[in-house]
């Protein structure tokens, strides 16, 4: 990151994300005096101050302008109200937003800055195994992009999406992600209790298996669909499992749940910006 000694970054919102980047960015070696994070909370102020030594604000100031970029990592419906009062102070940085939703336009008009990125990241970004969808305006350089590849780099692999409304099916797919995958990892170890294991040996075998299996499929040539035909003998216990999910529909009800998320990602672009 020494190239990027003169970069200021700041950070609207000290919450999840904002920690899982500024975490990763100290951890690849750019200084804790490179960012200022405004976060109304003091407890969350002391935890970030504490805990990466950076400058944490209750409210934006003059100083704001002095950031080369600005990342806005506040809840959707609170964009507008962190926004109004900053807009003076931030219109010449590049803005990175990792919220769900909110439209560039609506980053654009807020901001008074056309350069406007947007993300999508997911919470393993927080040990640098994240994957964040990316889409820039048209607005932005491809040092604009370079730069935003390289602030997101500690916290693992970037996707550039051309159309803004795939940065919606993104967030369905690996932002809310995480989540899906807990749901499933809880119903195991809730099967491995009602079979007479411990929830915590249902968890090990779970989160092992699951690992396993994902760093299977990344090494491996071959589809998803494959793979599981791997694991099903005929007539075995992997078929019975896989005809009992079958005769419920989760992979019908998995495909409405990450179009349900699709939907209120657009959603909330409308009623947010
Ligand atoms: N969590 C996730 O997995 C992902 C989240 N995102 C996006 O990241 C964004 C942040 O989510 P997350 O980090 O989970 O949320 P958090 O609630 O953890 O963080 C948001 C922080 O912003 C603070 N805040 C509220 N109002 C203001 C304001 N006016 N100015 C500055 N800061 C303010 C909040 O304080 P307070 O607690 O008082 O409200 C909170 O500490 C969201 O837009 C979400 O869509 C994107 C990808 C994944
Ligand atoms: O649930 C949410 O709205 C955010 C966006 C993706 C993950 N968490």
């Amino acid at each position: 990151m020494s190239a990027e000694r003169a970069e200021v970054i700041a950070f609207i919102g000290g919450g999840n994300m904002a920690s899982a980047i500024l975490g990763g960015l100290l951890r690849a070696g750019m200084s804790a005096a490179q960012f200022i994070v405004v976060e109304p909370v003091a407890a969350q102020r002391q935890k970030l101050a504490g805990e990466f030594g950076v400058q944490a604000l209750p409210a934006g100031d003059a100083g704001l302008a002095r950031a080369t970029t600005v990342v806005w990592a506040v809840k959707p419906q609170l964009f507008a109200e962190a926004a109004a009062p900053l807009k003076a102070w931030v219109s010449g940085a590049l803005q990175l937003s990792v919220m769900a939703g909110i439209r560039s336009d609506a980053l654009a008009a807020a901001t008074g800055a056309e350069r406007v990125v947007r993300s999508m990241p997911n919470t393993p970004a927080l040990i640098g195994q994240g994957i964040a969808g990316l889409y820039a305006r048209p607005a932005v350089s491809a040092d604009g992009r370079a730069l935003v590849e390289r602030l997101l780099a500690p916290t693992g692999q970037t996707l550039w999406v051309e159309r803004e409304d795939d940065l919606d099916a993104v967030t369905a797919l690996s932002g809310s992600g995480p989540a899906y995958f807990f749901f499933f990892v809880e119903a195991m170890m809730a099967a491995a209790v009602d079979m007479g294991l411990s929830a915590e040996q249902g968890r090990r075998l779970a989160l092992a298996t699951c690992a396993g299996a994902a760093a299977l499929g990344l090494a491996s040539d071959e589809s998803p669909t494959t793979l599981r035909e791997r694991v099903t003998s005929k007539g075995g216990t992997t078929h019975a499992a896989i005809t009992s999910l079958q005769a419920d529909t989760v992979d019908a009800a998995i495909r409405r749940a990450v179009l349900a998320a699709q939907k209120r990602a657009a959603e909330l672009g409308r009623e947010f910006g």
